[in-house]
C-alpha cells in the first residue's frame, strides 16, 4: 500500500530495545562509555565457511549510489538488506535502502539462531560484502536509533577499529572519557588497546581482528561515544561477508 512505510526513529530510549545480558563474560572491559562484547567462536570455523558461500549467491547484493558532495558515486561494498515487516524502510547515506522482505531459509536460520543466543529479537539485517582488502567501511558511527548491534563475520579475517569520539557537548553516562582504567587487557586477549602506556592508559582507540565465526555486539550508548571502521588492508586477497543485525525503533 502506497505511504504505509515507516522510518525508524533516531533517539532511542534503553528501556525501549530488549538488550543483550548474556554476554558479560565477552566484555571489552577496557572500553570506557561502551558496552562491546566480542565473542571470536560464536559459530565454528566450518559453518562460516558453509554460510559465507551460501549467502555470496544471494540475489539481493547491490551496490549502493551514494552522495558526496552533491556528487553520485557508487560504494565500493556491497549491501543487501532485510526487515521482518514490509512497513519498515530506512535511508542510508540519504537513500532508501533496496529492503527485502523475503527472508531466503538461510538468513532465517541465521538470525533465528543469533536471536535464541543472545535472548534478543531484530528486525532488521543488514549486509556487508567487502569483495577483497580493497573494500572498507570508513570511520562512522551508527545512527543512534542502533541500540543493540549484533555483528556476524564470515570469510576473510579483518581488522576493526573503534575509536572513542564523543561528539562535542556530550557527556558521558557512566564512566568519562578521560578516566584513567587500571591495567589492560590480558595479554592472551585478541584485542589490543593502542593507547596502553605502562599500568595505567586512557583506551581511546581499541583494534582487534574480527575472526570468521566471531560476533561483535555494541550496545547501549556505544554508537554515541565511539566510531568504527575496517581499514582497507591490501594483503587481504579473499572476500569477507558481515551481517549486522539491528533492532529498528519507530
Ligand atoms: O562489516 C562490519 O563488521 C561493520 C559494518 C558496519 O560498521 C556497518 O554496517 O555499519
Ligand atoms: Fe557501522
Amino acid at each position: 500500500m502506497v505511504g504505509a512505510t515507516k522510518r525508524a526513529r533516531q533517539e532511542v530510549s534503553d528501556s525501549e530495545v530488549e538488550k543483550v545480558k548474556n554476554l558479560e563474560d565477552f566484555r571489552l572491559t577496557d572500553m570506557p562509555d561502551a558496552e562491546v562484547f566480542y565473542v571470536p567462536r560464536f559459530v565454528d570455523e566450518a559453518v562460516a565457511e558453509e554460510w559465507y558461500l551460501a549467502l555470496l549467491e544471494l540475489d539481493s547484493w547491490y551496490r549502493p549510489k551514494l552522495k558526496v558532495y552533491g556528487r553520485e558515486i557508487t560504494q565500493s561494498r556491497k549491501i543487501a538488506a532485510y526487515a521482518t515487516e514490509p512497513t519498515i524502510t530506512l535511508k542510508y547515506s540519504g537513500q532508501l535502502v533496496d529492503m527485502k522482505y523475503e527472508y531466503p531459509p538461510l538468513l532465517r536460520r541465521i538470525q533465528d539462531e543469533v536471536e535464541e543466543r543472545l535472548g534478543v529479537k531484530f528486525n532488521h539485517v543488514m549486509l556487508n560484502l567487502y569483495e577483497d582488502g580493497s573494500v572498507y567501511i570508513g570511520n562512522h558511527r551508527d545512527n543512534l536509533e542502533n541500540r543493540v548491534i549484533a555483528s556476524v563475520s564470515l570469510g576473510a579475517p579483518r581488522t576493526f577499529i573503534m575509536t572513542h569520539d564523543a561528539p562535542k557537548h556530550s557527556k558521558a553516562t557512566s564512566s568519562p572519557p578521560t578516566k584513567r582504567l587500571r591495567g589492560s587487557i590480558p595479554s592472551s586477549s585478541p584485542t589490543s588497546a593502542e593507547a596502553t602506556t605502562g599500568s595505567t592508559a586512557t583506551v581511546h582507540k581499541k583494534r582487534w581482528t574480527l575472526e570468521p565465526g566471531s560476533l561483535v555486539v555494541m550496545q547501549g550508548d556505544t554508537q554515541k561515544f565511539w566510531k568504527h571502521e575496517i581499514p582497507k588492508e591490501f594483503k587481504v586477497k579473499d572476500g569477507r561477508i558481515s551481517l549486522t543485525f539491528r533492532q529498528l525503533v519507530f
